[in-house]
């Protein structure tokens, strides 16, 4: 059977009239290129001199691996000379990078986690690259661009996608227009798609959450947890399966795959972080494409997506993937 490419694919929605405009099509394709990259020197590990730490930590706090560090620089060159953007925003960084003035600029922000599930890149487990695409606001196009012109709503993504580095690459990628799947072909060193359609079944019987951090969550949380212990007797009337790579990729991508739920609420930690995830780089892209998939995105209380942000590195709380079981959380946090 012959399959389209990435760019077939991409050609494709540009034609048929859909959000794609030459410009995105650039622009995604250059992701692609660059997590192609990424994925490279993930297959080459201790031969590639890419695993292990590096004194320095990103503004998160964290302890940069070097791998986090590469995935940065790769996708910033890659991106800095298309002419599709006017700056970038990353978990890595501590504000905006503009394009510099030497390079044509374009109407568009583009947002990344280079590198997710960092924790897992020495023990050789799946881990990914998520990113997101806004349109710069007109006023930008007449001043220097700002911090302050990526602070939009989730709703307002053009695109988002993510890549996971597993058994197998692949490219899952959103333009609003459904949720598509590619595999990457190492010898042609091409995407190909190979999923026309990727839907989350309705309900499920699997979740997903870092149970350690049990004495932490908030009422709601705990109860739902207990309920799914509980198993057949109790009041979900049934058992459940759990799983936790601890990258949200994999962790999603499963999801995608055969459904399930993926939670890591905010806590009450003292800390007084809003959640781990990152509402910019994380929370956001994967709830445009869990939606797009037929899923449900909150944080307990409002629809992610609806999420007005703050601040360029502001924490969320992530509930995310089959919809009936999304919408019993949510519930759980009304009857609160
Ligand atoms: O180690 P924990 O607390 O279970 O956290 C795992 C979560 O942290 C993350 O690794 C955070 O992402 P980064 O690796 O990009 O910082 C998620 O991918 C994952 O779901
Ligand atoms: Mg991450
Ligand atoms: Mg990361």
């Amino acid at each position: 059977m012959k399959r389209k490419t990435l760019t077939q694919y991409l050609v494709e929605q540009q034609r048929n009239g859909n959000a794609v405009t030459a410009e995105l099509r650039l622009l995604l394709e250059t992701v692609a290129r660059a997590c192609k990259g990424i994925g490279h020197a993930v297959t080459k590990g201790a031969l590639g001199g890419v695993l292990g730490s590096l004194e320095s930590e990103n503004v998160q706090g964290e302890v940069q691996k070097k791998l986090d560090v590469l995935s940065n620089e790769i996708l910033l060159e890659a991106n800095e000379w298309g002419g599709n953007l006017m700056a970038m925003a990353s978990e890595e960084m501590e504000t905006i990078h503009r394009i510099p003035n030497e390079y044509p600029k374009g109407g568009y922000l583009l947002l990344f986690d280079p590198l997710d599930g960092s924790s897992n890149i020495d023990v050789n487990v799946s881990i990914g690259t998520i990113f997101s695409v806004l349109r710069a606001p007109e006023a930008a196009s007449t001043r220097e661009v700002e911090e302050a012109d990526f602070l939009q709503p989730g709703t307002q993504q053009v695109a988002a996608g993510y890549a996971v580095y597993g058994p197998q690459s692949m490219l899952v990628l959103t333009v609003g227009n459904g949720v598509v799947g590619f595999t990457l072909d190492r010898e042609m060193g091409t995407w190909v798609l190979t999923t026309e359609s990727m839907t989350i079944p309705q309900d499920t019987s699997e979740f997903a959450i870092n149970m350690s951090n049990m004495r932490h969550w908030e009422g709601p949380v705990k109860r739902y947890i207990d309920d799914c212990l509980a198993g057949e007797t109790g009041p979900l009337a049934k058992n459940y399966n759990m799983r936790w790579i601890a990258s949200m990729v994999a962790d999603v991508h499963r999801i995608m795959t055969r459904g399930g739920i993926f939670m890591y609420p905010r806590d009450e930690r003292p800390s007084g972080k809003k959640g781990k995830l990152r509402l910019m780089y994380e929370a956001n892209p994967m709830s445009f494409i869990v939606e797009q998939a037929g899923g449900a995105a909150t944080d307990g209380e409002q629809r992610i997506l609806d999420a007005q942000p703050n601040a360029l590195h502001q924490r969320i709380g992530v509930v995310m993937g089959s919809k009936n079981e999304v919408e019993r959380v949510s519930r759980y946090h009304m009857e609160d």
